[in-house]
């Protein structure tokens, strides 16, 4: 089993890069479907476990794909089937993000139910109702969610979210991209990754306007082609490496990290005394005084990110005083809770908040990684904990991270990944990623 070792105390220093956002390049991979003609090659394209994941699901629908040095290069001129199978949805619930480009492609597309995860149930009820509102017939049954517009193109429709779904106005961008008429999506989400997914598409040939704000327009048109395109810089992980330099009181700089896409991030660091320095090329994080305690609640873009609580929950352990974090956006997010306590934290939590109490003596615990960003809180604490830490569940960590250790390690952490009972520093130090070691046989 592979885990991760981290020893607190070490103090930060240099430049650490961003990786593409794999919120970004998920959908943008799924909207290539779209394409049917010309090659697609997305650039940045993070080496991770989700990439590799949808990358099988677009393999197995037939879709030329090969990934080399962070481009991805795909070929979807040739669609063969329209089933994303249980084993990869299971995998990932991004999976589901081809319906939409499937649906405008070919009318038929059957996916696997992505079912809930251990954050929450998540259902997919807002993309459906997009789907049905364009007139595609849905079936449920099985496993499975078959969609089909029955011979007919998919008719644009005027669509209001109920939640502002990340998922589920991307999904429905994709699908409107095709369609006969105008779709209009309202309480859409406004990540930085629609917008993102809607330069990409609309480089592809798409018509979509207003993508970032609350309504987005989608007027569908005859065909779009195969483009390249840069993915943005990762908003999350920029958001944990500049709580990896506040939580060791250090100074680090995050190279390509977009302030205006950490707004409420920096807004929030700053309100509890980290020195933050922003420019065109990235954020700079000093050491500041003593840390102040903050209340939190996760909203949907731009409010707090429910991708950076568990982080920010590791730096308010070591700040002064007591915070409180209200989870809005998954029911079931606070697991690290326990985790964090194993390393002598104090944490209560009721229903969606949790009371975070400062100036805890962190200790090195055995832990394990119940969700992608818990397993980054986890390491971010451990960095200023006393002892060694060994973390766990580190499949979670590879859906989202790159390479997470070494980064860490270059900075001057001591921290080191074993895998199988070997480590693979020296691997990494002579720049084969980790990606390298997970490639799937269709992507080599
Ligand atoms: C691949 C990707 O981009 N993942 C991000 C995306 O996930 P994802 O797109 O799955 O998240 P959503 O924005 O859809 O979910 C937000 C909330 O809406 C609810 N909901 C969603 C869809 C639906 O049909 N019905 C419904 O009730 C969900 O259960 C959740 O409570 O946005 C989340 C919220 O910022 C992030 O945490 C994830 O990292
Ligand atoms: C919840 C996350 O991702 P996903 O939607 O892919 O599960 C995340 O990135 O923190």
């Amino acid at each position: 089993m592979d885990k991760i070792l981290i020893r607190g105390g070490n103090r930060l220093q240099g430049k650490v890069k961003v990786s593409g956002a794999k919120n970004a390049v998920l959908p943008i991979i799924a909207a290539s479907i779209l394409a049917s003609e010309g090659e697609c090659r997305i650039h940045e394209a993070p080496p991770l476990d989700d990439v590799i994941t949808i990358s099988q699901v677009l393999h197995a629908l037939g879709v030329n794909i090969r990934y080399k040095d962070e481009t991805i290069y795909i070929t979807a001129s040739q669609l063969e089937k329209s089933e994303a199978p249980y084993e990869l949805v299971r995998k990932m619930r991004a999976s589901f993000l081809v319906m939409g480009p499937l649906l405008a492609r070919t009318g038929y597309a059957r996916i696997a139910l992505p079912g809930g995860c251990a954050i929450g149930t998540r259902p997919i009820d807002q993309h459906l109702k997009g789907f049905e509102a364009m007139g595609a017939e849905i079936e449920i049954g099985q496993g499975y969610i078959e969609a089909r517009t029955n011979g007919r193109k998919l008719q644009g429709a005027k669509i209001y979210l109920d939640v502002a779904s990340v998922g589920a106005t991307e999904n429905i961008m994709m699908a409107a991209a095709l369609a006969d008429g105008v779709t209009t999506i309202e309480n859409a989400a406004k990540e930085p990754e629609i917008v993102d997914l809607a330069n990409f598409m609309n480089a592809m040939g798409a018509k979509v306007r207003g993508a970032g704000t609350g309504i987005i327009r989608i007027e569908g048109v005859d065909k779009l082609v195969g483009v390249r395109h840069t993915v943005i810089p990762d908003r999350v992980e920029a958001g944990t490496y500049m709580i990896a330099a506040a939580i060791t009181k250090s100074d680090v700089y995050i190279e390509g990290a977009i302030a205006d896409h950490l707004t409420p991030v920096i807004s929030k660091l700053q309100e509890m005394g980290v020195a933050i320095e922003e420019d065109e090329n990235g954020i700079r994080v000093r050491p500041g005084g003593n840390l102040k305690a903050v209340d939190i609640k996760t909203l949907p873009y731009p409010g707090f990110p429910t991708d950076m609580q568990a982080q920010m929950m590791a730096l308010l352990l070591i700040s002064d005083g007591t915070s409180i974090i209200t989870e809005t956006v998954f029911e079931n997010r606070f697991m690290h809770v326990d985790e964090f306590k194993s390393m002598n934290a104090q944490i209560k939590v009721d229903g969606r908040s949790a009371v975070i109490k400062g100036n805890a003596a962190l200790k090195g615990a055995k832990v394990c990684a119940t969700d992608l960003r818990a397993g980054a809180a986890l390491i971010l604490a451990a960095l200023a904990a006393d002892g060694e830490t060994e973390v766990t569940g580190l499949h979670h960590l590879d859906r989202g991270y790159v390479d997470i250790a070494g980064k860490l390690r270059r900075l001057g952490a001591d921290v080191e990944r074993v895998v199988a009972g070997a480590l693979v520093e020296e691997e990494q130090e002579q720049g084969l990623t980790f990606f390298s070691t997970h490639v799937s046989p269709s992507m080599a």
